[in-house]
């Protein structure tokens, strides 16, 4: 098997550095000044692209090639110039010491709202106050995902046992849109699928990401097109979110927004810091838009892939599934109808579980390709000084890290030890543990080739009545 192999978050990481900077954080090394890195040898128009054929995955194909030329190297896709990081210590020295102005692609320039948001600003005044605006007002005090996971727990409890085949992928994206979409609960069905059509399409390789300033291509592409008509539906799905928003606001008894602070959700923080209008710029409809899709673009997609990937390990490692079982089940005993976040800090098996979900690469870990949570054991105390130093940065590093890391992480831990805790899973198909695909596809993140398709069953520990005994 391939040494990066699949459910590996440290591949989101890596797809995700790799992706984001080599598209993202393109240096310009005449614009900054900064001394540019080796690369490997050009032909004229195509730049580096042919080092990249082979692959069927973009950022396997940019980790090989920099096994030859080292863990900083710079590439010319087509006519844009880009550094690709792929060791954690040079993407740790790279996204703590340097920090390159955004040139963001031509897709991602569409979708971004032209840098509006968070996730595409360049480094400077705005997206030093819209950072703020998300780790201050809207991730780091919201604790994700209660109860959504219980809706997930009872959702699948409820599923008639013949037909409890349950698609992994589709339960947890939905889990996700469910829990980030409380913070935008207006957003709808709608929002979600065309936002998940702007994912797919800015999340492929594209002619007009390599070759920006030709109009030729621009006029060929019909990726182009299809974002911006994509992208002009989620303005209008959004403007008319926050117009119906402002007329509800407008109608509710006065006081009442007061009384309902706590419960404010991501649009109400907008639309109160809109009006209170403190930031150094205006919160415009734009801002929020961009703002809205940014979170649930960053969120959606790495917190799903995480923990499909989970659940697909612990399949594949049965024994593995029986131990976190075991551990959860003799920690919060029989007859619970929800684990809650207050369950989890016992919890140090499955701790270990989700973590091993994250790293994976062979230079710093032993047999990596191993799902061997136990590995954190080792280590004990120092865990978390020596993981920045040995490959662990899944929510990246300096500046530009993560917001969401809190946020994320308890729904990593809160739906699996649910999941673990209510129900008894197998394999369907006549599939096996060794035979389960573990082939990945990318996304904005890596996600499996296909469907994890399970059957689940009520375990002895669970509070939740069976479905039979409901019904009789
Ligand atoms: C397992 C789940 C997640 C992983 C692995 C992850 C990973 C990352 C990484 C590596 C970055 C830095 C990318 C770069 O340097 O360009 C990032 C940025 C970001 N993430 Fe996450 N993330 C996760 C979940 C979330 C969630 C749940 C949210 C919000 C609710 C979120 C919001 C963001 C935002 C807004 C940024 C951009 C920050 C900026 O540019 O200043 N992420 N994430």
């Amino acid at each position: 098997m391939d040494e990066l192999s699949a459910g590996s978050l440290y591949l989101v990481v890596l797809g995700t550095l790799a992706l984001a900077l080599a598209f993202k954080r393109v240096l310009r090394g005449k614009e900054t000044g900064v001394k540019l890195p080796p690369g490997p040898w050009n032909l004229p128009i195509i730049g580096s692209l042919h080092h990249l054929v082979g692959a069927h995955l973009p950022h396997r194909a940019l980790l090989r090639v920099s096994r030859r030329q080292g863990p900083l190297m710079l590439l010319r896709l087509g006519e844009v110039p880009a550094v690709v990081v792929s060791s954690p210590e040079a993407a740790m020295e790279f996204l703590r010491t340097r920090d390159p102005p955004a040139a963001g692609r031509a897709t991602l320039d569409i979708v971004s709202f032209g840098g509006k948001g968070i996730v595409m600003a360049p480094y400077g005044e705005h997206w030093r106050q819209v950072r703020k605006v998300c780790v201050v007002e809207l991730l780091s005090t919201r604790q994700a995902g209660g109860e959504e996971v219980s809706r997930l727990v009872e959702a699948i409890a409820t599923t008639s046992p013949a037909t409890a085949s349950i698609g992994m992928t589709q339960t947890l994206a939905a889990l996700n849109n469910d829990i980030i979409a409380r913070a935008v609960p207006t957003a709808g069905l709608r929002y979600l699928r065309v936002l998940k059509v702007v994912a797919t399409l800015a999340g492929s390789f594209n002619m007009v990401d390599l070759f920006p300033s030709s109009r030729l291509v621009r006029w060929l592409s019909c990726v182009e097109r299809r974002l911006r008509e994509h992208h002009a539906q989620t303005v209008r799905i959004v403007d008319s979110i926050i117009q119906d928003r402002k007329e509800n606001e407008a109608s509710a008894s006065p006081g009442a927004s007061a009384e309902d602070d706590d419960n404010d959700d991501l649009l109400d923080v907008l639309l109160r810091l809109q009006r209170e209008d403190n930031l150094t710029f205006p919160i415009t409809a734009e801002i929020i838009g961009a703002l809205i899709s940014d979170i649930f673009g960053a969120a959606t997609d790495t917190t799903g892939s995480t923990l499909e990937w989970a659940m697909a390990e612990l399949m594949r490692n049965p024994r593995t599934m029986e131990k976190a079982k075991q551990e959860v089940q003799n920690a919060l005993g029989q007859g619970r109808a929800m684990v809650t976040g207050a369950d989890i800090g016992d919890l140090h098996y499955l701790q270990m579980v989700i973590k091993e979900t994250l790293p994976r690469d062979p230079r710093y870990w032993k047999d990596a390709d191993e799902f061997m949570p136990e590995r954190f054991e080792k280590n004990g105390d120092d865990i978390k000084a020596t993981t920045v130093h040995m490959g662990f940065i899944p929510f990246g590093a300096g500046r530009r890290q993560c917001p969401g890391a809190l946020f994320a992480t308890t729904t990593i831990q809160l739906t699996p030890v649910n999941l673990l805790y209510h129900f008894d899973w197998t394999l369907i198909n006549g599939e096996s543990p060794e035979s389960l695909d573990m082939g990945e596809v990318l996304g904005i993140s890596i996600h499996r080739r296909s469907d994890l398709r399970l059957h689940a069953a009520l375990s002895v520990s669970s509070g939740f009545l069976r479905h039979s005994d409901r019904d009789s």
